[in-house]
């Protein structure tokens, strides 16, 4: 795991976007493995300004993205369809046709879920997976559990993660209680990870993903395996690493 440290969010976005920049530029043809939350809007934001620039083309790009709640239509703001569109796609010229997000309205969502890995192995897995972290070390919506989750699957989220993410809804009942989210095995075998990490609220998990042991209960700590994990933190979300561990030292 390499460790990045950003003075500030801005800091973060940018760093984390010239990684994203590269990626597309020295492969047009990517696949992405995109998140949504708050953590990566600045990365959005300024991706979209490089492409407004004129210095990106996402034309011949794709996207897979992590997750999505069961039983929001994507026309509701706050599915992570609209997410993506408002806060990414809608803004560059990516093939909406190469735009792939778990379908969590599917009748059958046992289904849905084999659809979607049989989907990103046919495109060849993925070059570059953008993470967030929740605050209990969830990546995607792989919450902490008694072994980790390989496929793609149907996930009742934990309570700390509807809390967390009451922030986007009106009321918290309005937050879906379950998600498809893509598994371990997809997100491990992307060629290249790179996982960001803002504010004192991801201390613990970001301590934990790095320094910890590898276990379900701290689903993050399973990027301690990959042999590609480049982390961007902010000073907030660093404080609780050890102090003495220079950049890119975690094991
Ligand atoms: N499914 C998403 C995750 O992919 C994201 O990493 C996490 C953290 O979100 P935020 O960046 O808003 O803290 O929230 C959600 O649960």
């Amino acid at each position: 795991m390499k460790i990045i440290h950003a003075k500030d969010y801005n800091d973060l976005s940018r760093k984390a976007a010239n990684i994203i920049s590269a990626q597309v530029i020295l492969k047009p043809e990517s696949v992405l493995g995109l998140a949504t939350g708050s953590s990566p809007l600045g990365i959005y934001r300024q991706l979209i300004i490089w492409y407004e620039k004129g210095d990106l083309d996402f034309s011949a790009t794709t996207a897979v993205n992590l997750d999505e709640y069961c039983n929001l239509p994507p026309d509701n703001p706050q599915s992570y369809h609209a997410f993506m569109r408002q806060n990414f796609f809608d803004h560059i010229n990516i093939n909406p046709a190469r735009v792939h997000i778990p379908n969590g309205m599917a009748s059958d969502l046992e289904t849905e879920c084999r659809r979607y890995d049989q989907l990103i192995q046919s495109l060849g897995g993925i070059d570059l997976q953008l993470l967030g972290i929740g605050r209990n070390a969830h990546i995607g919506f792989n919450e902490p559990d008694s072994c980790f989750s390989k496929y793609t699957h149907k996930v009742a989220l934990s309570e700390s993660t509807i809390a967390a993410n009451t922030r986007f809804f009106d009321r918290e009942e309005d937050v879906p209680r379950q998600a498809i989210s893509m598994g371990m095995q997809a997100i491990t075998q992307a060629r290249k990870i790179l996982l960001i990490a803002s504010g004192p609220d991801k201390a613990d998990a970001l301590c934990a993903c790095c320094f910890g042991p590898v276990t379900p209960q701290v689903p993050a700590s399973i990027l301690q395996l990959h042999q590609d994990v480049t982390i961007i933190a902010d000073e907030e979300s660093l404080s609780k690493c050890p102090s003495n561990v220079p950049v890119s030292a975690a094991k």
